[in-house]
Formats: C-alpha cells, structure tokens, sequence
C-alpha cells in the first residue's frame, strides 16, 4: 500500500519561516506543505505574487495559494507535523486558539530560538507541559544557519534533535537539499538553550563591536562564552555531550561573528549608544537573545551557573547599566 503523504504545516511568516518553507519545497520527497501567518496582507501577496513581501522576499514561494491562510486552526487540523517559527515571546499569542486536544497525536517541531517568557521554558518543556505533547513527539531544528544563506542556496548544516531518532531522522529526510545537510541528535535540552545561550553571547558581540572592541577581544569573548554554555548546559541537563558539535560552537560562531545575524545587530546598536525601543524600530527583525536574556537571568536562579557574559547583557539591556563600563568590568572576569 502507498504511504500517505505528510502532511507539514509551518508557522510564522518571517524570515525562518520562509527559509523553512523554501528548504520544504526544494526537497522533493512526496509531502504537502501548509503555512500559516497572521498577516492577512502578507497571504494574499504571497497567493498572487509568490513572494512574501516583508521577509525573504526574493524567493519563489511555491506552496499551492490555497494551503497559505490566517486560519491556525483548520491548518493544525489539517497536518501531521506542525512546525512552529514565530518567536518565542509572541509563541503564546499565535497558540492562543489551540488547545492541547487540537495537537494530539500531532509531530511539533520548533525552529524557535528562544524562551517562552513568564513560563521560562523553551519550547520543548512548554509543549510537553502545556500541550501534552509527549517528547517523542518532538523535534527541534536548530544550527548554523541563517535565513539568507538559505535564500543564496549557501551550503548549510542542520542539526534536528528528538528523543525519537527515527522521527528525527524521517524529518531530516523531508529538509535535506543539495544545499542543506541534515545532522540528527538526541539532545533537545542542549539544543535548545545552546541556541538560546548564542543569541546572547552574539548580542554581547555586537556590543563589544559598538564599543570599540577588536576582533583579538571578541575571540577571547567567545571562547568564554562557550565555556559558559557549556556549563549552563552541563547543569540543566547533564549528558555526556560534545560542545564542539556544530549545534553548540558551530551556532555560536555564525551567530557572533555574521553581518547577518540580527542579535549582533541588535547589541552593535545597544553598543553604538541605541536605546533597545529605538534599536528594535530599526532592525524591523526580533533578535531573540533580548527576551532570552531576561528569562535566563531568572531561570539560573535555580541553577546557579557562572554566567558573566549573560549577567552583563543582562545588565546592559534591563538594569540600563552602561555598556562601556559593564564590558570594562566584565573583562576583568574574562581569560
Ligand atoms: N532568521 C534566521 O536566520 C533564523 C531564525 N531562527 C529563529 O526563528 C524564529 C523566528 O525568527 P525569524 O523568522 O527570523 O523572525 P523575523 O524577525 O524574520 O520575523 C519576525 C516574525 O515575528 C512576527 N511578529 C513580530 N511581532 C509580533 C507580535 N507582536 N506578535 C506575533 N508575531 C509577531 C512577525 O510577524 P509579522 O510579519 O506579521 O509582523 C514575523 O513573522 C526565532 O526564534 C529565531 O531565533 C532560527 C534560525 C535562523
Ligand atoms: O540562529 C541563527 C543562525 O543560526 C540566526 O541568528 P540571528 O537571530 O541572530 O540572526
């Protein structure tokens, strides 16, 4: 008997949504492809013109104009797998008409880098907690790869981690093109805090960088941050992991040093003397690492980590602490 298509419904409709989108369709395998945004202006361009008009905005979208829609729920009905891709902190609000029998039995998969603020949990612990989601039931995508070079067809590594390997390795196939390779994992809780730890080390980056900080700093910068994540993550989930891996240092490093990132834009700006309300204007993007860096400060209570990079962006963006003199004082803990 033939094997009924998947059935994937994406979430979101900003730039990783649309790279998401554009990997999905480029691979061939038999599936059928859904995608939700909330922006009703943004369906009907895309349905006329094949283009999303604010992100992305040069690639060919090809998903059928009637599987594109503002209507989460018949959209979640529809789908075997939902891939989730707006931000963390705006997660709750798209999901606030689904209830967790809406999702049951349903594949979720998180290409969310960030943390459910209030709850401070990332998007593995939310679903499994509010939404009965079982863990083998979900899947997170993550690694070095930026929205744009997805756009370029720039060759790129994607890491998709699950309790359940087989799942895990099923979506890997349903992602992989000439221009992405799929690594599959195991380890959800280091994947997910490891990409939300770089978000923060990369706005910390970026504020060395407006500061006036060289590139002989910045190296130092980041092999500290890495250590730290190391830590962090050593401690909330204690596994026997390579922090070297492309999931960890691999997405630290493209986060921090990239002209695309947009948390090491974010914190170039804070640097260069921005307040976040006017850096944020700016950017028209979210850099997750802001709201990431404020439920980290508050989850690390229970842990107790060493964690003075994080400590000082925290400092910098919510206790308007200057950053001139919060990354004087945290070079001094440095080595
Ligand atoms: N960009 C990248 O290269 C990568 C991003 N990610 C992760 O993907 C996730 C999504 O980021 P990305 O697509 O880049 O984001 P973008 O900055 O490109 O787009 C922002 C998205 O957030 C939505 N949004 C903004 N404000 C609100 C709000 N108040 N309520 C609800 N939705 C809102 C926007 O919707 P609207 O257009 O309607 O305003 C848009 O869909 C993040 O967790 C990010 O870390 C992961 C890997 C790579
Ligand atoms: O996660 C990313 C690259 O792997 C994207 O980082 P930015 O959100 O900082 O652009």
């Amino acid at each position: 008997m033939l094997k009924q298509k998947n059935k994937i419904a994406v979430v979101g409709g900003g730039s990783w949504a649309t790279a998401n989108i554009k990997m999905l369709t480029d691979n061939t395998t038999g599936k059928e492809i859904f995608w939700w945004m909330r922006n009703g202006e943004a369906v009907e361009h895309i349905r006329k013109f094949g283009h999303n008009l604010h992100y992305l905005s040069s690639v060919e979208i090809k998903v059928p104009a009637a599987n594109i829609s503002t209507d989460l729920k018949a959209l979640v009905h529809t789908a075997d797998y939902i891939l989730l891709n707006v931000p963390a902190a705006f997660l709750k609000e798209a999901l606030a008409g689904i209830t967790p029998a809406d999702l049951e039995g349903k594949k979720i998969v998180s290409a969310i880098k960030g943390i459910v603020p209030d709850e401070n949990k990332i998007i593995g612990e939310f679903l499994n907690e509010h939404y009965n989601i079982p863990f083998d039931h979900i899947l997170v995508i993550s690694g070095p790869c930026h929205a744009e070079e997805v756009a370029l067809e720039k060759l790129s590594y994607l890491t998709i981690a699950s309790k359940n390997e087989a799942l895990a390795a099923e979506f890997a196939d349903m992602l992989s093109t000439r221009y992405i390779k799929t690594i599959v994992s195991d380890d959800i809780y280091g994947t997910e805090y490891g990409a939300v730890l770089k978000n923060v080390y990369a706005i910390a980056s970026g504020i060395c960088h407006g500061v006036g900080y060289g590139d002989n700093f910045q190296s130092v910068l980041i092999s500290n941050a890495i250590r730290e994540l190391e830590r962090f993550v050593d401690k909330v989930h204690p596994i026997d992991r390579d922090i070297k891996e492309s999931a960890y240092l691999g997405d630290l490093l493209v986060t921090a040093y990239s002209q695309f990132s947009r948390n090491r834009t974010f914190g170039n700006m804070i640097g260069k003397g921005y307040t976040v309300k006017s850096a944020q204007l700016e950017m028209n993007m979210i850099a997750e690492g802001y709201y990431a860096v404020n439920c980290l400060h508050q989850v690390n209570r229970q842990y107790n980590v060493d964690m003075p990079i994080c400590e000082a962006v925290y400092a910098i963006l919510y206790k308007k602490s200057h950053p001139v003199l919060e990354m004087q004082k945290l070079a001094e803990k440095l080595s």
